[in-house]
């Protein structure tokens, strides 16, 4: 289920491309660009983080949505498909989080 609802709302952020903007908050942070979308998504990253340390479970799974709708956001706009992500995810689980982190350090990435 979980991921199937991740999938079904990246199909309906892609469809709000050909909404009225007026109609639709998805297109109208389209709209904005990257930039837009970024600054939303960090916005959000931020609430969560808050959340997470000092508010209830509800408000934390709250902060959990809003931040997943605004990553897909992001990913649409800059076409990039979460099969795309998660085919990423599933080739980390391989190995362990310390040896992936060694392997990003020996390539000096982030
Ligand atoms: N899952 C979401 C979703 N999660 C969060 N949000 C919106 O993300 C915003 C969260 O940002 P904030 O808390 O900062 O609220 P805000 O002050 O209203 O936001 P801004 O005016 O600053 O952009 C709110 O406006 C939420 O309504 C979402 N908006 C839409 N969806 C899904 O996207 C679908 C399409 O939405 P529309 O494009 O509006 O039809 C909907 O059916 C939902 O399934």
């Amino acid at each position: 289920m979980t991921s199937d609802v991740l999938f079904r709302l990246a199909e309906t952020i892609r469809a709000r491309r050909a909404e009225a903007s007026d109609r639709s908050y998805t297109r109208q942070l389209l709209d904005g660009g990257p930039e837009r979308c970024a600054k939303k998504l960090g916005e959000e990253a931020v609430e969560t983080v808050i959340a997470g340390v000092h508010q209830s479970d509800d408000a934390l799974r709250a902060e959990a949505a809003d931040l997943l709708y605004h990553l897909l956001v992001l990913l649409e706009v800059r076409g990039i498909a979460l099969d795309d992500v998660f085919a990423v995810l599933e080739g980390r689980t391989a190995q362990s989080g310390l040896a992936e982190k060694a392997s990003r350090d020996a390539k000096g990435e982030a």
